[in-house]
């Protein structure tokens, strides 16, 4: 659905060049929900403005849904963008209309009939959950409703492609689950693809099948979701899957735990998917002669399966120890030796 060959976008200005995108190769399939995360001057916002051609490419291939945007102009480059929407992080509506009108916008500019319209704007309103707020102005709605509103009108025409600019970053944890369990629905109901750009883990690990990672305008890893955290492979992927992962706290109980349990040995499991249902510790405390104390725990959930870490401290001999880490791994569930330095 979305193929990008070599692609490159350097912002030229005051004798100086800045490399936004650098190099990017990414191949997004129909019906997908896929993520990019990066810091802040990652490149994100530019990758996803090089997908509707608010920004031109400097070098390479920007095809999306059969047609290469970078070679495109005029009337064909219009009915191209009819084809991918896009939401905001700031919702971009325009607030002397209201809801009804904001959503019939790119319908009137697409030139479909009213009475057509009209009908189009009930089903959006339906499908987005703002039956009842039809009339009211985007200042009397919540963040969520404006969101919602943001998101009707970018489906009014029936896009193949939603991009979503940091469309939760404004709004609070609770509401930020509604709208992205919104977007899941909608990917689901219509076959809608659709690419994200955020700077939360939560949002990737929420509702995302694959993801890239960006770093100075270069992707430096992508793959499943669940793949990525199971074995993020970049320092930069690591602190992000941290993010969801581990309480901010860990580091320092991890330490303190180390301090107080100078015998024995602190592991940290790592679960995925079905593992999380074994009886693990039930049998690991059958079978060997060692203490189990479990420390910390945190599992989560994401669109292929439960992720779950959990640090232990097995105590006793030390043949032992050993022993009940190799049946651990025998079950292909990852185990980290937490050492004292
Ligand atoms: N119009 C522009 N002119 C010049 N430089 C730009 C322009 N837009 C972005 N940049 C630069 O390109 C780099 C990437 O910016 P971009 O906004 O794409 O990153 P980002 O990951 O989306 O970060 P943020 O979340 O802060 O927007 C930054 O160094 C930024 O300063």
């Amino acid at each position: 659905m979305i193929t990008l060959k070599g692609v490159k976008k350097v912002y030229k200005g005051n004798g100086r060049e800045v490399v936004a995108v650098d190099n990017v190769d990414l191949n997004i399939k129909q019906g997908e929900i896929y993520g990019i995360i990066g810091y802040s001057g990652a490149g994100k916002s530019t990758l996803i403005r090089l997908l509707n051609r608010l920004e031109q490419a400097t070098e390479g291939t920007v095809e999306v849904a059969g047609r290469d945007l970078t070679k495109i102009s005029g009337s064909e480059l219009r009915r191209a963008r009819q084809e991918i929407g896009m939401i905001f992080q700031h919702f971009n509506l325009l607030w002397s209309r209201t809801v009804r009108e904001n959503i019939a916008f790119p319908l009137e500019i697409a030139g479909v009939p009213k009475n057509e319209r009209m009908k189009r704007v009930d089903e959006l309103i339906k499908l987005v959950g703002l039956e009842g707020r039809e009339d009211a102005y985007p200042s009397q709605l919540s963040g969520g409703q404006k969101q919602r509103v943001g998101i009707a009108r970018a489906l009014a025409n029936r896009p193949k492609v939603l991009l979503c600019d940091e469309a939760t970053s404004a709004l609070d944890p609770q509401t930020t689950d509604q709208i992205l369990e919104l977007l899941v629905d909608i990917n689901k109901k219509l076959g809608l693809t659709i690419v994200l750009i955020t700077h939360e883990m939560h949002v990737i690990r929420k509702i995302c099948h694959r993801v890239s990672v960006m770093e100075n305008g270069r992707i430096v890893e992508q793959g499943p979701v669940l793949e990525v955290f199971r074995k993020p492979q970049q320092p930069i992927t690591k602190r992000f899957v941290k993010q969801v992962t581990e309480p901010e706290e860990t580091k320092e109980t991890i330490e303190h735990l180390l301090n107080n349990y100078r015998s024995g040995q602190v592991i940290r499991l790592t679960f995925i998917g079905e593992d999380a249902e074994q009886p693990l510790i039930t049998n690991l405390i059958r079978t060997f002669p060692i203490n189990i104390n479990i420390l910390q725990g945190k599992i989560s959930q994401t669109q292929d399966g439960a992720y779950g870490t959990l640090f232990v401290h097995l105590d006793g001999d030390k043949a032992d120890i050993e022993k009940a880490i190799t049946y651990i791994r025998d079950k292909n569930i990852e185990v980290e030796v937490i050492n004292n330095d």
